[in-house]
């Protein structure tokens, strides 16, 4: 992928209930280079959800372009890769199985999916759990193996909704580093959905905050990598940049 392009998107429900239209996008234009890593953060409806499942191509837009790499956007496809915050992984398959599944959708030789998904599960810390199944896993590792999963497809995008939510404090942190370490292996494109201003700023590179369907503001993120929870906690520049996006979200 060179680049994903929304220029002036908009999206319009129309509400039963209310018996009338509910603007939940307007006028949404922003980029997304080659192996960028940007969060969208904004209070609850903004309209984050509706952005990123029309960009998945699960929904339409009403107004505007969606282009990735100068193609509009009419459907989902394998390129741009999707991890939900309620995963499903197949339950009667077994780890490498999961994570096997794209690859063997694309119709690779059974050992070659193996070895794709072995690839991707040592990544993640998880070659020990190939041959479990997802019941066997905890709620941690099983967020794990869905992001691999999406990973594994190779996709030119990955498309992340609040992939962390489910997950309790401690182990929402250890999955942020090991994202951002994936993310710096592989540099894979990824836009991050997320309500939490500390993840945002934690993972991205560019943090654009959303506010009533609307861009508000884009603040780029200038700190170092890696990123440590340990070091990036206690660090000004990481407080400030936190407290400034922070106060975006809630003027927002
Ligand atoms: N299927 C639908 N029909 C009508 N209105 C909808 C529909 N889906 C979403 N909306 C409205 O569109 C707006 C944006 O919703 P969306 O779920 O995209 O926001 P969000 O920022 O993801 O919210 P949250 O953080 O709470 O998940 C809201 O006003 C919501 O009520």
């Amino acid at each position: 992928m060179k680049s994903l392009n929304l220029n002036h998107v908009s999206k319009t429900y129309f509400d039963p209930y209310a018996g009338k239209n509910v603007n939940a996008l307007r006028d949404v234009s922003f980029t997304l280079e080659q192996g960028e890593f940007v969060a969208i953060v904004g209070p609850s409806g903004c309209g984050k959800t509706t952005l990123l499942n029309m960009i998945a191509g699960f929904l339409p837009h009403t107004g505007g372009d969606i282009l990735l790499d100068g193609k509009p956007v009419d459907g989902p496809g394998p390129e741009r890769g999707v991890v939900f915050q309620s995963f499903a992984l197949f339950p009667w398959k077994t780890v490498l199985d999961n994570v096997g599944f794209g690859p063997k959708m694309r119709g690779l030789p059974k050992a070659e999916c193996d070895r794709i998904a072995r690839e991707y599960l040592e990544l993640a810390g998880l070659g020990h759990a190939a041959e479990r199944y997802p019941n066997e896993l905890s709620g941690g590792m099983q967020q794990r193996v869905g992001v691999v999963r999406a990973l594994a497809n190779n996709p030119e995008v990955l498309l992340m909704d609040e992939p962390f939510a489910s997950v309790d404090a401690q182990t929402r942190m250890t999955l942020q580093e090991e994202l951002t370490r994936i993310w710096q292996e592989r540099r894979p494109t990824i836009l991050f959905i997320t309500h939490d201003v500390g993840e945002a700023v934690f993972l991205a590179d560019r943090v654009i905050v959303l506010s009533k369907g609307a861009v508000l503001q884009e603040v780029a993120i200038d700190l170092p990598r890696p990123r440590h929870w340990d070091t990036l906690i206690d660090d000004d520049a990481f407080k400030a940049q936190s407290a400034q996006v922070l106060q975006l979200v809630r003027s927002a």
